[in-house]
């Protein structure tokens, strides 16, 4: 009796979900494009906790198993170009929730990016940092463009200046003269100056998301990780309050002109700017409390989250390619290391290899492996397949997964692809001037473009040229040697750890405790 009690609802809803994955067959087969049917999708939020359980299914015999590595979000990060190579640049993953079209093909990338008003992000993930309140990320239409212009006026070439300064001085402050030797562990928490309850609520994101409203429980109703959770959210809250408060004093203070000194300070000017300036009263032009808190928490995560998945990745792919280091070197040395002027505004151009050691990180590591858009009415997007081109109807609902992996790996970049090499940004003109040089958003995607763009890339370039400068003109970066092991050993091992990655929020190591590198102080002449 027991045993039906609990059988017939699982049995009913096995039953309803193979319903579902035959009538979603049946639209996915209008597609013409491979189909690979899964019994589950990252959709689902209760597959997310249960899925380290169902691990073994992928070493089943006859690839019976082949499904489970697209059931995780970012699966793009662990396949690299594998599933291109083995379907075409674009598939249809069928599931029981949805169907979704991951393309790596640079003409439908193109078409979804240019035309980012008819092509929001699903509703369900645009939610999901949206707990403080709505904000750039969460939002579409005339909402998004009201978050955006607010929050992007911080994002002037002032503040680049001040976040070139500021990154030098972080740097000077990383304590690598004591403390050398870095697993890749330790080289991420270096970048991580993240609060400890930002750390908590990224480290349980889904858990936030799925227990929304946690705050207000009793604390005596709550489990230990609901209830640190609880704590978490509340501290990071305060801290962002704090944060606030003491811009907003600064500001008022008469006769003090504050300074943009971050551009988080610079977004709470700019809002109390547009509250003060009254031609806001019949059309809101400012944030309210909670979005302020809501865009405050995106750009904290957006901000730190990308730059210490960045930074981990460039300076180990630097240590385990020493050739390409001496050149960045070179180039270092010219502009920034021996000159008395070190200004943004003078160096910052200049340091061309620098910034292509950037692209080239976020080309084989890139923060963001599958951005999930739909279309608001029936819209066709081009595909490839092995006859030719053609155009394919994709109705709302129907989500189009943009593979980043796939576009960055694709043999469109010469034969070289898999490999570490960024002077494949670098071009020189017949003077032997050198500037960068940047495929198309079909092709190179990592901070997406038009004009739902990162409104942080310039940003992230400017702190990490900084960044990589200042360490280089003091530092040689070598592999970490394991006892008795020897150069080429220890190089190896180190881009193996690299290779091996997942996603949680942005792009991590699986093994960072592998591997590691030596910054060994440069001889001056
Ligand atoms: C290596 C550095 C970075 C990379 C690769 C990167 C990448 C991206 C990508 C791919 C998106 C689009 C996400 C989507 O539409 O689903 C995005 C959006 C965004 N990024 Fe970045 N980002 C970086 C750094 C930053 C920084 C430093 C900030 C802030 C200071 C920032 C703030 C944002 C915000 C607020 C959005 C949402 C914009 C909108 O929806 O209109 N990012 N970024």
């Amino acid at each position: 009796m027991l045993a039906h009690i609990v059988l017939a609802p699982l049995v009913l809803f096995a039953a309803l979900r193979s319903v579902r994955l035959v009538k979603n067959y049946l639209t996915a087969r209008k597609f013409g494009l491979p189909i690979i049917l899964l019994p589950v999708s990252f959709e689902d939020l209760w597959w997310i906790p249960l899925r380290p359980l169902f691990s073994w299914v992928e070493r089943l015999p006859f690839g019976l198993g082949n499904w489970y590595l697209y059931t995780e979000m970012g699966w793009p990060m662990i396949d690299g170009n594998r599933s291109v190579l083995r379907y075409g640049e674009n598939f249809v993953l069928c599931a029981p929730s949805g169907i979704q079209i991951a393309t790596a093909y640079g003409p439908g990338l193109e078409h979804v990016l240019k035309n980012h008003k008819s092509w929001p992000q699903p509703g369900a993930q645009s939610q999901l940092f949206a707990f403080y309140g709505q904000n750039v990320t969460s939002t579409n239409g005339a909402e998004w463009q009201r978050h955006r212009k607010i929050t992007a006026t911080a994002f002037n070439e002032n503040s680049m200046r001040e976040v070139w300064t500021d990154a030098v001085e972080r740097t000077k402050q990383l304590d690598l003269p004591t403390k050398q030797d870095r697993s890749l562990k330790e080289i991420r928490s270096t970048f991580d100056i993240l609060a400890m309850s930002l750390g908590f609520i990224l480290d349980n994101v889904f858990l936030t998301v799925a227990t929304n409203g946690v705050t207000s429980v009793p604390d005596y109703l709550l489990p230990k990780t609901l209830l640190r959770l609880k704590v978490s959210l509340n501290e990071f809250k305060k801290y962002m309050e704090e944060f606030v408060l003491h811009q907003m004093r600064l500001s008022n203070q008469e006769g003090i002109k504050s300074r943009t000194k971050s551009l988080l300070e610079g977004m709470v000017n700019a809002n109390e700017a547009e509250k003060r300036s009254g031609d806001n009263r019949f059309t809101k032009q400012y944030l309210s409390e909670s979005e302020l808190y809501g865009n405050l928490f995106v750009f904290n995560l957006a901000g730190f989250e990308t730059t210490a998945s960045t930074m981990t990745f460039a300076l180990s792919y630097l240590a385990g390619n020493i050739h390409v280091q001496e050149w960045v070197t070179e180039e270092v040395d010219q502009h920034y290391t021996n000159s008395d002027d070190r200004d943004y505004e003078k160096v910052y151009p200049k340091l061309v290899r620098c910034l292509a050691v950037m692209h080239e990180t976020l080309r084989l590591a890139s923060p963001a492996p599958l951005l999930v858009r739909t279309p608001t009415i029936v819209d066709e997007i081009p595909v490839i397949t092995a006859t030719g081109e053609k155009s394919i109807a994709i109705p709302p609902g129907v989500m189009v997964g943009m593979n980043g992996y796939g576009a960055h790996l694709s043999p469109r970049w010469g034969h070289d692809a898999d490999k570490f090499n960024p002077s494949r940004f670098v071009t020189s003109s017949e003077k032997g001037e050198e500037s960068l040089r940047v495929p198309d958003i079909g092709m190179f995607l990592p901070w997406l473009g038009g004009s739902r763009v990162c409104p942080g890339k310039k940003f992230s370039q400017v702190e990490f040229v900084a960044i990589v400068a200042q360490i280089l003109s003091h530092y040689r970066i070598e592999p970490l040697l394991k006892w008795g092991e020897d150069d080429e050993t220890a190089r190896h091992r180190l881009l193996s750890v690299l290779d091996d990655k997942f996603f949680h929020v942005s792009a991590h190591l699986k093994r960072p405790d592998d591997a590691g590198v030596r910054f060994v102080p440069r001889m001056r002449a």
